[in-house]
């Protein structure tokens, strides 16, 4: 077993981790480019956690400039073993009222402006995506929600849009058909990123609207918008300090495979894997391709 590290990425409205010890802001290089910001590295009980801030501090970033490559690249190189991203969603099912935590299961993912893989010419490989989240992580979430008393369900489909636009309302609509539970902008590619990097993964999806379709809610609106995420806010740091604290400090292996991912994902010979390519992937993906037998 491998020791914990635990990253947390927060979403719109959380752009630091009250609560870490020794933190400091920390720099780290990546040959993907620019992540979001600094890492904000610090302990909770001795275990280290990594927090990244996904639009940057201050909230520079829209979901569709952010370089989702580079930040996974960087919490991999900080050793995170575990990852929890923290974010706002709309509502797409009567029941998930604004305040509602939902612990996502699935993610169907609608986004087309992103870099989606770390792998391509020179470096072709193929992960699964079949089970995105990690379920021992939705675990130690779900048991972190119960203790501090948040209303949370277990379970739903985030719909990943590119935005920055919110939906039509014909969207909306259609999303709702297709079963989803939550929408979001920011989702995809990262859980696919993190699986690609064997990182485990799960999301907490924050709701803050009903999106567009609701007939008695209207419209979703930015201000309403920021005034529920204060409260969600208030929570989310209350939830990750109790999950950071009761984190097993030791990385079980991950049930659907998440931290093997690579195992057998690599398709190109090593002989035709183009140098460079191998080289950014060190962090990613050097597991399996600095061994013999490729
Ligand atoms: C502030 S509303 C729209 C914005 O909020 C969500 O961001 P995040 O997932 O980082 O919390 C959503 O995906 C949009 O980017
Ligand atoms: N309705 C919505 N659609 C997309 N992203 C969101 N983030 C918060 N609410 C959202």
């Amino acid at each position: 077993m491998t020791k914990s590290v635990l990253g947390i990425i927060g979403g719109s409205g959380i752009y630091e981790l009250p609560g870490l010890e020794k933190a400091e802001w920390v720099k780290v290089e990546s040959p993907w480019g620019e992540p979001s910001d600094e890492l904000r590295i610090g302990e909770v009980g001795g275990m280290t956690v990594v927090f990244l801030p996904r639009h940057g501090r201050g909230h520079r970033l829209s979901p569709s400039d952010i370089n989702y490559r580079a930040n996974i690249d960087v919490l991999k190189r900080a050793g995170v073993t575990d990852l929890i991203s923290v974010s706002a969603c709309g509502s797409l099912k009567e029941e998930l009222a604004p305040g509602t935590f939902v612990l996502v299961e699935q993610f169907i993912d609608r986004t087309f402006a992103r870099e989606k893989s770390f792998f391509g010419a020179g470096c072709v490989a193929h992960v699964s995506m079949a089970y995105p989240v990690s379920p021992k992580l939705v675990d130690a979430i779900e048991a972190a929600a119960r203790a501090e008393s948040i209303r949370h369900r277990r379970g739903g489909t985030y719909l990943a849009m590119e935005g920055p636009q919110f939906s039509s309302l014909a969207e909306s609509h259609l999303y709702r058909s297709w079963g989803c539970d939550v929408i979001g902008m920011t989702n995809m590619p990262e859980a696919k990123l993190a699986r690609e990097a064997e990182i485990c993964y799960a999301t907490v999806a924050m709701v803050t609207d009903y999106d567009s379709w609701h007939p008695e809610h209207g419209e979703v609106d930015i201000t309403m918008i920021i005034r529920v995420l204060k409260d969600n806010a208030e929570n989310a740091q209350r939830l990750v300090g109790r999950i950071a604290k009761d984190f097993p400090r030791e990385h079980p292996a991950c049930p659907v495979g998440s931290d093997t991912a690579l195992e057998y994902a690599l398709m190109t010979a090593p002989d035709m894997r183009d140098p460079a390519l191998a080289e950014k992937l060190g962090a990613v993906a050097g597991r399996v391709l600095n061994r013999n037998d490729g």
